[in-house]
């Protein structure tokens, strides 16, 4: 299945195309389920739905959210929880009922079960009709490092060092970067009716070269998005400058 591209000049630019996808989805279904994503990329984007709801374009009244991952060991209070990035970044500054916002429970005793339990979840209230998602330097979608089955459900996951690295940035130390997280699974993002993959900056063009240029291969987890039937990449110039056969595709808006 063609990955549809569309690319943008810079990262704001990035970001209000994706915020107009998913406020176009909220238009389209009042009470869509978005799938988010957490990380660097979706912040701006986040932003300007905040910005959107604040002019009066949208209500999340009636909408749902299912968050793709959090961290084993964070409470939710934590200001490195996925839970606490995403009231601070979106949730508390638009009128989405908290109880309708859903993420991972990196806290919870069993978490074997919770893995159960939110797959349930997914398959209860979802699946989503839109899915945000970034993309690691390696390919991660979600917490999936490479060589994660793509027949993979929500799982525990141990974090590679080159992730924890990547993520050291949000914590006071790189020590600090907890070693496991909750992930949906490639199978459970699949599940989604339709994708969109957000991608800034020139650290990100080798891998969305990969995505758009290399093979189907669990060792790259992105590419298991070729296997859905609608996925568009956001990207910008910067991210997209490896993409070498693309150029002569019409696929740059
Ligand atoms: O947007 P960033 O910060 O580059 O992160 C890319 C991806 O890595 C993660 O933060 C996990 O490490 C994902 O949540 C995200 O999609």
């Amino acid at each position: 299945m063609t990955v549809k591209v569309i690319v943008k000049e810079d990262y704001h630019e990035m970001s209000c195309a994706a915020a107009h996808f998913i406020e176009s989805k909220i238009v389209e279904k009042p009470g869509a389920v978005l799938g988010l994503a957490t990380g660097g990329t979706p912040l701006a984007t986040y932003e300007e739905l905040v910005k959107g709801y604040k002019e009066g374009k949208v209500s999340y009244r009636q909408a749902c959210t299912l968050n793709l991952d959090e961290y084993v060991g964070l409470e939710e209070d934590h200001p490195q929880s996925y839970h606490y990035f995403m009231r601070e970044k979106l949730f508390d500054h638009i009128d989405i009922d908290a109880s309708n916002t859903h993420l991972p429970n990196g806290n919870a005793e069993n978490i074997d079960h919770e893995c159960q339990r939110y797959e349930g979840l997914i398959d209860e209230i979802g699946p989503p009709d839109l899915q945000v998602l970034g993309i690691g330097i390696n390919g991660h979608i979600g917490f999936n490092e490479p060589g994660t089955s793509f027949d993979s459900t929500t799982h525990v996951v141990t974090l590679t060092e080159s992730t924890r690295k990547a993520n050291a940035r949000f914590f006071p130390t790189a020590e600090d970067v907890p070693k496991h997280s909750i992930t949906m699974g490639i199978r459970s993002i699949l599940k989604s009716k339709q994708i969109i993959l957000l991608a800034s900056g020139e650290d990100k063009a080798p891998a969305i070269q990969r995505l758009l240029e290399g093979e189907i291969d669990e060792e790259f987890p992105a590419s298991a998005l070729k296997n859905h039937p609608d996925v568009t990449l956001i990207v910008d110039e910067s991210a997209y400058q490896g993409v070498v056969h693309g150029r002569s595709r019409s696929h740059a808006e």
